[in-house]
Parts: C-alpha cells; structure tokens; sequence
C-alpha cells in the first residue's frame, strides 16, 4: 500500500512547482489546464526532474499518456479520465494511479480498479472550479473512511491548514490544496505553514 504524505500540494504550473517543492514538498500534483500538448510535455518532464533533485513524489494529472512516455510513476484521474485512461497499460508500467470520488457509485467504481488513493471532494466550497457535488463534510470523510478500508484516503477542497486536524480525525491520509497557496498574498510563506501543519500526521 503506497504511503502517502500528508501534504499533497497541487500546482497549476512548472513554475509554482519549481518556487514550493524545495521548501520540502514531498507529494505534488501538476494539474495543467488548458494548454498545447507540447508545452504540458515540457512542462511535466521539468516537473519530474525538479521532484527527483529533491525527493518528491510527482503526480501528473488527466495526461497519463504523456506520464507513461515520460516515465512519470504516478498519475491522477478523475471518473471521466477514467473512462478513456488505460488503466492495464499503466498497471504494466508500474504507474499507480489515484481517483476522484464524489459519491457511492464512484467511489465503488474507484476501489475495484486498485487504485493508490481514492480522493473524496469537495470536503469544504471550493472555490477553483464549479462542481455540481455540494460540500461533503467530515462525516462523509469518516463514512469513506470506513468504505476504503486499507486504501488511502485523500481529502480535497476548500481545504486549509485550520481545517486540517478536524480533516486528519476523520480518517484522511491526505490534504490536498490548491487555492490556500496558490492565492495566498505570500504562496511560500502559505506552503510553509501547510508543512507546519501537516508535520504531526507523517506516519
Ligand atoms: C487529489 C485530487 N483529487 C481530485 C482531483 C480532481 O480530478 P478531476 O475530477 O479529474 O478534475 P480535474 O482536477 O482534472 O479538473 C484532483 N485533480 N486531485
Ligand atoms: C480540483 C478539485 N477536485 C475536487 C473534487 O472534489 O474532485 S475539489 C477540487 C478543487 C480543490 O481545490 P481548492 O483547494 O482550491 O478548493
Ligand atoms: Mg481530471
């Protein structure tokens, strides 16, 4: 069973994974949107370099193809990824994968395909994207908790650090954030308080 950080920061882009990972990150998201193919080539294969100097462990989200080409060793997809992603390619190559979730029928889904982690969200509002799931709350986190059994449990959305012992007592593995650091006035001084916080639930 893969062991998971309790700090799972996602960026938007190279750059912001290049100025936070060095600080101490050890579990990274690149979710790239809306950007030509050869540029999100680019910017994963910098993002795998910069998290093997300092020890980080790189999930590339939605463009698993490119992960697999690049030798990237772990990759995110959502319930739609899923149905064009092929998992037994990825299952071949040693890829692990971890999954969205947002209600039962998912989540039952997500634990049949041997996941790393399946992700529940939005635990709080998020602000990032619209979602047509509303906020799912702690006893939700608590009941996948129960469901997921020995797979990790990631927690995501509107998460910050206040929120974060409340998120860990429920069951959670994982925080994961975006909009806390990426909107934060001082992202690196944010990034660092996250490890602050998170530090207490290495296990
Ligand atoms: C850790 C984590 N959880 C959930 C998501 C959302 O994935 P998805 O539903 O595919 O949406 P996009 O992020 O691709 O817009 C995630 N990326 N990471
Ligand atoms: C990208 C994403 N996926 C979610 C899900 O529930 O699947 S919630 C979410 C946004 C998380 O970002 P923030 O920390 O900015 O709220
Ligand atoms: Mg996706």
């Amino acid at each position: 069973m893969t062991q998971l950080d309790p700090f799972y920061l996602i960026v938007g882009d190279v750059a912001q994974l290049e100025r936070l990972v060095p600080l101490g990150v050890r579990l990274v998201q690149l979710r790239i949107k809306s950007l030509p193919e050869a540029d999100v080539r680019r910017q994963i294969a910098r993002a795998r370099d910069i998290c093997t100097a300092h020890r980080a462990r790189l999930v590339v989200n939605d463009y698993w193809e490119i992960a697999l080409d690049l030798h990237c060793d772990f990759v995110h997809l959502g319930q739609e990824d899923m149905d064009s992603a092929d998992l037994a390619a990825l299952r071949r190559a040693g890829v692990r994968y971890g999954l969205s979730t947002h209600d039962e029928a998912e989540l039952e889904r997500a634990l049949a395909l041997g996941p790393a982690y399946v992700a529940l969200g939005p635990v709080y509002p998020t602000r990032l994207k619209q979602m047509k799931w509303a906020a799912q709350g702690l006893d939700r986190v608590r009941d996948w908790k129960a469901r997921a059994g020995a797979t990790p449990l990631v927690g995501i959305g509107g998460l910050t650090p206040e929120r974060l012992p409340s998120l860990f007592a429920a069951g959670a593995a994982s925080a994961a954030v975006v909009t806390d650091i990426q909107q934060a006035p001082d992202p690196e001084a944010r990034c660092r308080e996250w490890l602050a916080a998170t530090r207490e639930y290495l296990r």
